[in-house]
């Protein structure tokens, strides 16, 4: 794991995510606008040109490469252009994960239009996807320490409608470096979706207590 160190206040990170946030907002609902809009062909090659040119502008100063996981001097993560939880990205599903005391992981999110696979139904991959995030997410919070995907089994119950959907991940048991989790999507009706991981911490990440030791150090440096 590449520890990118950002000097961001915390203040500043709040300032740069207020406006940030509505503008991937903004254009998750143009995403959904061009899927289902029914206007005539003038308004939509309009819309390109208005869009080429706020494209234009925001190429006036833009990083190189992909945006990276910065992290704060407090080693917060900042993974804004992560495909599952990006807050700059508006591919990214509007996800937002909660960590709760028992160690568990849930989140509740609605997929419109922009997720479909089969019509009016929640494409495979996507399922697949936020199912990932969140076992990679419960395992790394609920351990203290970074893990990546070893083996996604995943199996598809009954279709995944489109709408409100519920998400929910625990960790059931681990071995050396090796966690095994479980994650599941519900509609109202139940499970749509379950999920197996085995989620690794690799060899060369550093464990939870070397984290702790590089956070205090940081801090130290910092005053
Ligand atoms: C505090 C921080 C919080 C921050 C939050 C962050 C959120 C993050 C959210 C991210 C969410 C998104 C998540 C993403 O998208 S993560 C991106 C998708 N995943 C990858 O790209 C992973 C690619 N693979 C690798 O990097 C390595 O192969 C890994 C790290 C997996 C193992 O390489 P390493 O060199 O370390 O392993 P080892 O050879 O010493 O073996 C160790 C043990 O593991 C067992 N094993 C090995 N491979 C596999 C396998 N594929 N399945 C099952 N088991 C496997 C092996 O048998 C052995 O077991 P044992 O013999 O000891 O019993």
């Amino acid at each position: 794991m590449d520890f990118r160190l950002t000097d961001m206040t915390d203040d500043e990170i709040a300032q740069e995510l207020s406006v940030v946030e509505p503008l991937t907002d903004s254009v998750r609902d143009l995403i959904d606008a061009v899927i289902r809009t029914e206007v005539d062909d003038d308004v939509l090659i309009a819309a390109r040109e208005q869009i080429d040119a706020v494209v234009t502008s925001l190429r006036g100063n833009q990083k190189p490469g992909s945006y990276g996981v910065p992290f704060t001097r407090k080693l917060h993560g900042m993974p804004y252009g992560n495909a599952a939880v990006g807050k700059r990205n508006a591919i990214a599903p509007p996800l937002r994960v909660e960590h709760h005391d028992d160690g568990s992981a849930t989140s509740e999110v609605v997929l419109g239009a922009a997720y479909e696979g089969p019509a009016g139904l929640v494409h495979g991959g996507i399922s697949a996807m936020l199912l990932d995030q969140l076992l990679g997410e419960v395992v790394s919070v609920s351990q203290g320490v970074p893990c990546f995907t070893g083996t996604l089994t995943v199996k598809y119950l009954r279709p995944t409608p489109l709408g409100p959907l519920s998400l929910r991940a625990e960790t059931t048991g681990s071995e050396g470096r090796k966690f095994f989790v479980h994650a599941e999507i519900s509609d109202a009706e139940g499970p749509t979706v379950t999920a197996e991981g085995i989620m690794i911490s690799p060899a060369n990440m550093p464990r939870h207590e070397e984290l702790k030791r590089l956070r205090a150090e940081l801090a130290a440096s910092a005053e």
